[in-house]
């Protein structure tokens, strides 16, 4: 294995995975920290893992656990993945993840760089926009989990470390790899063991990637991931078009735990001419509503049947207000893991799940060690393959075209 990658969920890990397998590199997404070693021709390895919303002292511990595992695989470079809109709280989990990883390491130069303009995410000045907003007027201020109210990266992640943060603007990015290398040298230079580097063109993340090739750490979204296949290129022995895709038949149904103003639109229109029940976080945390009822409601409303918690921001913030956070996350995210499971054992071939956490508490439920990676549905979300007979999806709460469910169906059946 070439390059080490650790995710910081489960959607964002195969959206990081998506950009190297469509960059050349032969890529596995594995399920939490592997217990047997990756098989001797996976090029870049992205070890999944559900710690972006968890006490950062375990988000730390499992992050140095990825990381051993992939050093015994022999990368040479690691990656540490979190959300193109820098998913994190005041207290973590990026940067005390990135200080840990970075000591592990001795890496005292370190990018980051949640840049996706594939998706609207550009860094400019050091502050995130979405789009032409920026990013605590795109909706995520009101996330439910890591409500982002401060655009300035810079500020956001000197709350979260006791490291200096420097910063490389558009005007070195725009000149160049070398351009990039020099001015990250300065603010190393200068004392700064962090450095934002603006982007908002895939052009910059490309002259990034080769500007960073000799770093042991980098951190940023997949957009940084565009460039470093490119490093690899003489030592890459993965078929450019990677294996087809084999097609997946069978019953599809759809889960949604996702908030995100995307996913509610996917969401509305998905309920137009498909079956859908509505999950409320009272359902979830009284047991109302349990997997076994949910599973067999939807196994009898049929293909494409989708279950959904998703809620606008004055539900959630009632939802947790009157019962916690923690409690709710919990009590949704327990109900969807274990739907998804008798979903799985009732002979469901494709699940369709929406939002990270959501995600990553389905796929530890039905923990295939090792995911392969398909086709792209929409930016940043592909295909994947968990079993013979299971194919998965896991959209970010903020990526997919408004017909996403019935999209991916289509592809995962070998459409296009
Ligand atoms: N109706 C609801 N009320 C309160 N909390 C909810 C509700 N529905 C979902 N949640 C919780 O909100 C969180 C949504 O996070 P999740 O990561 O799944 O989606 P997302 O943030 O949109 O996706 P991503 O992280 O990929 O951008 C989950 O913990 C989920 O359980
Ligand atoms: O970077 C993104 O936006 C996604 O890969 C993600 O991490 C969402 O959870």
């Amino acid at each position: 294995m070439l390059l080490g990658c650790i995710g910081d969920d489960f959607t964002g890990s195969s959206d990081l995975a998506n950009t190297l397998a469509k960059g050349g590199m032969k890529t596995v997404q594995y399920t939490g920290v592997p217990n047997n070693p990756a098989a001797a021709d996976v090029e870049a390895g992205v070890v999944a893992l559900k710690s972006r919303s968890i006490e950062p002292v375990d988000a730390v511990a499992q992050s140095l656990a990825a990381l051993e595992w992939l050093k015994n695989q022999g990368c040479e470079q690691f990656f540490f993945k979190y959300c193109s809109t820098f998913d994190s709280t005041p207290d973590g989990n990026i940067g005390p993840v990135a200080d840990a990883l970075a000591d592990a390491l001795d890496a005292h130069k370190i990018i980051v760089c949640p840049a996706f303009p594939g998706t609207g995410r550009a860094i400019f000045q050091g502050h995130l926009f979405v789009n032409d907003t920026l990013l605590s007027e795109s909706g995520m201020e009101h996330h439910p989990l890591t409500p982002m109210t401060d655009p300035d990266i810079r500020r956001w992640l000197a709350r979260q470390t006791s490291q200096s943060v420097g910063h490389v603007s558009t005007s070195s990015v725009f000149d160049g790899a070398a351009a990039i290398a020099d001015a990250l040298e300065r603010e190393h230079s200068a004392g700064h063991r962090y450095i934002v580097v603006d982007a908002i063109r895939d052009a910059d993340l490309i002259e990034i990637g080769k500007a960073t090739q000799d770093l042991p750490l980098i951190t940023g979204g997949s957009g940084v991931a565009l460039g470093l296949p490119a490093n690899y290129a003489d030592r890459l022995k993965a078929p450019k078009n990677g294996p087809a895709w084999r097609a997946q038949d069978g019953p599809c149904i759809a889960l949604s735990g996702s908030c995100s103003q995307t996913t509610r639109s996917q969401v509305d229109k998905h309920k137009t001419n498909h079956p859908s029940i509505e999950i409320t976080a009272e359902d979830a945390l009284s047991g109302t509503v349990t997997a076994e009822q949910l599973s067999s409601q939807l196994l009898d409303a049929g293909h494409l049947a989708l279950a959904y918690s998703s809620a606008d921001p004055a539900v959630v913030a009632r939802a947790q207000a009157d019962y916690g956070r923690e409690n709710v996350a919990t009590a949704l995210e327990g109900l969807f893991a274990n739907t998804a499971k008798r979903l799985v054992a009732s002979g469901v071939t494709k699940l369709l799940i929406a939002g990270g956490e959501t995600s990553g508490a389905v796929v530890e439920a039905l923990h295939p060690e090792a995911l392969e990676i398909g086709p792209e549905i929409d930016p940043g979300v592909p295909a994947l393959r968990a079993r013979d007979d299971l194919a998965l999806v896991l959209k970010s709460g903020n990526f997919g075209a408004p017909d996403f469910f019935v999209k991916a169906n289509r592809i995962l059946e070998g459409g296009s």
